[in-house]
């Protein structure tokens, strides 16, 4: 028997977990933006430059950048407490901040004579008069804003909203009122769109029907930008992915750009032998973590060189293949020394 499949049972693996170094990697492409495509996405989408901001004692926007492009949908993601709202309300001049610039089409959102025309917002959907109906509702936006009132009827239908548009607001779902809420957003016909948490409220079909119409929007050449703390909703709606953390940005990039990023060059092994499997690639100078009931990840060895010491060591396996993690193991990864309240640890993990 070769001598690296000659080990003692009591050896142990230490299961080393690949920590992704939030920055570097991800942000590569952020930093590399040249000064043209800047200046076009200055032009044309939003640019969130260094914002800092305090409430008392809570940093709450911590040198926040990014931008976010026309034709694109840029999910927002970050756990409780990350600093999207926070963004968003500074973007649209709701908030001001100690330090750093918000920029729609190149000009602050006060400096804007028609705003709607240049970027729709949904921030609350529920801050509407509930003895109004939704088709009132918009109306009296359009209004104050000087638009056409047949714009309402269009945006109504855009977001589906046709059957409940003459019924009182306070009487909708707070998914109905999503839809309220982005019909309201689209009035102006802006190119630029910034959604807070419009998942919320919908059910499963809203977020199907959430998710093509982020996507219209931005093929539309719109600049989108929507924020969630939960991957799932963003997953198969984002091109973009920018994740914060305690007011900053942790990662900004492209999704299939993240998750190959994430997946450096691990190696996934399925195999039903795995304490057997750990102990001869970890002999051979790999890092090997269990990552499955039968699926252990390896750090350091190359598929083939995996294959060949699993068979010379007579370790069964039916699986070695590149390591590709979801969208949802990178967010939590990336966000794991960000996440403001954490869940209490069980009592038996504290005994051991
Ligand atoms: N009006 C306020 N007064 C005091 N603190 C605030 C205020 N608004 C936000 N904060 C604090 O600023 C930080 C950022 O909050 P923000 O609402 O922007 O985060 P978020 O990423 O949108 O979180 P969530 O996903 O829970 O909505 C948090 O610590 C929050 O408690």
């Amino acid at each position: 028997m070769p001598r690296r499949c000659q080990i003692p049972g009591s050896s142990r693996v230490a299961a080393t977990a690949t920590r992704l170094e939030p920055g570097a990697a991800y942000n590569r492409r952020h930093e590399s933006i040249s000064n043209r495509e800047f200046a076009a996405v200055s032009a044309q989408g939003i640019v969130v430059a260094g914002l800092r901001k305090r409430y008392g004692a809570t940093l709450a926007l911590d040198g926040m950048s990014f931008t976010v492009r026309p034709g694109l949908v840029t999910g927002f993601v970050g756990p409780n407490g990350a600093g999207k709202s926070t963004t968003m309300r500074v973007v649209l001049g709701l908030d001001a901040v100690e330090e750093g610039t918000a920029l729609i089409e190149g000009r602050r959102y006060r400096g804007l004579r028609h705003p709607l025309n240049h970027i729709g917002s949904l921030l609350d959907a529920s801050a509407l008069h509930p003895g109004r109906s939704g088709r009132d509702h918009l109306l009296w936006l359009a209004h104050s804003q000087g638009l056409a009132a047949r714009r309402v009827d269009q945006v109504i239908e855009q977001v589906g909203l046709i059957p409940a548009a003459r019924r009182k607001a306070g009487g909708y779902s707070l998914g109905m009122r999503q839809r309220l809420g982005i019909a309201a957003a689209l009035l102006g016909d802006p190119p630029a769109v910034m959604l807070d948490e419009p998942f919320n409220g919908m059910d499963p079909e809203g977020i199907v029907w959430m998710r093509g119409f982020l996507r219209s929007l931005a093929a539309q050449g719109r600049a989108v930008l929507v924020s969630s703390h939960l991957m799932s909703e963003v997953q198969d709606t984002a091109d973009h992915l920018v994740v914060v953390g305690r007011g900053k940005v942790i990662a900004d990039a492209g999704v299939a750009d993240l998750i190959a990023a994430a997946s450096g060059n691990r190696v996934a092994v399925r195999t039903t032998a795995g304490t057997a499997a750990m102990r001869v690639l970890a002999q051979a100078g790999a890092a090997v973590a269990a990552v499955g009931r039968d699926t252990i990840t390896v750090t350091g060895l190359s598929p083939d060189r995996i294959v060949g010491l699993l068979n010379e060591c007579t370790v069964a396996f039916s699986e070695v293949s590149p390591h590709r993690p979801t969208l949802e193991e990178v967010y939590l990864e990336l966000t794991r020394e960000a996440v403001e309240f954490r869940t209490a640890t069980p009592p038996e993990e504290v005994a051991r």
